[in-house]
């Protein structure tokens, strides 16, 4: 930026400049919920200080940035099982430092992801025609947008929001609340992802089932609902031509509950759906070099074909990030041309509806956290104000 530059761009500046205060002082905390802090805060750095409980001691370095493309690594070159006990007590070194280790095999993913992949998921003509209703609907599709402060930042992507019934778009558009308000364009499930929801349901249980029976002795983990997964509501996400796509993140676990599993289909142009395992800062030991710290994170791609059904499994928004990886080239596919649609299936859990989310002390709702970067609170879960006011601790 130049002092040429108008003034709201400078504006912009001052944001960015403000959250990057805020993670030198909070390196412990996720980048995402910093921002959302700033937001409800109105932009008042302080107020977000404020609301933080202090911390002495941190490291003050300023996060690693996410590594660049890194060339293609096989899994071979790496001692395979990583998962094979809990994958928060194994720290084994997958990738180097800006290196990115490729999967494809559903063997593969399994083993060393909380994800598992079913590859020709729908008979093919299924997938087409779900393919074309949706490239249809979403000419539509609109990129998320949240304000922040005086500008709208949006996403490099668009998406829309799936529900049952038209009695669940009222509820959405009144009851639930992300990123601090309501979503605008709700809209109600299409034939065709209505067609094909009890397949998912199908699939993803007995993919939990495996998942359970292989990693986890048998026993769903704590605080992972012990119902059936039951698909109740869809984010559809359009990635038009490569250089569209989403940031590293963890989805909202505020209406799905701790341990959510989400089923997500990819249709069209295949892409890498990179995710990276998230490490406590005083997890690794003093010594350790930020680059020791960036092998335990790992980086690893998992590719998306068209008709092939991802589950991020229980372990996964607590413990890992995802990503949609831009892309410097593309397949085309022959129906979808550079566009990849992609349907995430989430089960929203009634005991989680806002009319039981709690409120803070200032009256907004809370969002449901889980800490993921402070060693001696990790894992625990916490109710945070929306409004940057102090959370209130559970678990
Ligand atoms: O496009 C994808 O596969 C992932 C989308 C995603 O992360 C989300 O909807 O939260
Ligand atoms: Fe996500």
């Amino acid at each position: 930026m130049t002092l040429d530059d108008p003034p709201e761009n400078r504006h912009e500046d001052s944001t960015e400049l403000k959250l990057a205060t805020l993670i030198s002082l909070h390196p412990e905390l996720d980048q995402s919920l910093l921002l959302d802090l700033l937001i409800s805060a109105e932009g008042s750095v302080h107020r977000v200080l404020a609301s933080l409980e202090p911390t002495d001691g941190r490291d003050q370095s300023r996060k690693r940035s996410a590594a660049g493309v890194g060339h293609q690594t096989s899994l071979s070159a790496f001692t395979p099982a990583a998962l094979s006990s809990s994958p928060s007590k194994k720290r084994q070194v997958l990738t180097k430092k800006g290196d990115t280790l490729h999967l494809y095999s559903p063997e593969d993913i399994a083993s060393n992801t909380p994800c598992s992949i079913i590859h020709n998921f729908l008979p093919s003509n299924e997938a087409d025609q779900l393919l074309e209703e949706l490239l249809e609907e979403s000419l539509t599709y609109e990129r998320q947008s949240f304000k922040l402060f005086d500008n709208v930042v949006q996403s490099p992507h668009s998406a829309c929001f799936y529900v049952d019934s038209l009695d669940d778009i009222k509820s959405q558009k009144t009851e639930f609340l992300y990123n601090g308000s309501h979503l605008a364009d709700v809209r109600q499930i299409t034939p065709g992802m209505r067609m094909i929801s009890a397949k998912v349901e199908a699939a993803v249980n007995e993919e939990i089932a495996t998942r359970i029976e292989r990693f986890h002795g048998g026993k769903k983990l704590r605080y992972q609902s012990p119902h059936r997964w039951k698909p109740n509501a869809a984010f559809c996400n359009l990635y038009q031509g490569g250089s569209e796509s989403v940031g590293y993140h963890s989805d909202q676990l505020t209406y799905l509950g701790p341990r959510a599993v989400i089923g997500s289909i990819s249709l069209g142009v295949a892409r890498e759906f990179r995710v990276r395992r998230i490490v406590a800062r005083d997890d690794a030991s003093q010594q350790d070099s930020k680059d020791q710290r960036a092998n335990v994170e790992g980086q690893i791609a998992i590719h998306l074909p068209h008709n092939s059904l991802l589950v991020m499994h229980a372990e996964m928004q607590e413990s890992w990030k995802h990503s949609i990886h831009p892309a410097p080239v593309i397949d085309p596919h022959p129906l979808a041309g550079n566009k990849r649609i992609n349907i995430t299936y989430r089960h929203y859990r009634d005991s989680f509806h806002p009319r039981y989310t709690p409120r803070c002390r200032c009256n907004v709702a809370t969002v449901l956290r889980c800490v993921q970067r402070k060693h001696e609170n990790l894992g625990r879960y916490m109710w945070m104000c929306h409004a940057g006011n102090a959370p209130e601790k559970h678990g």
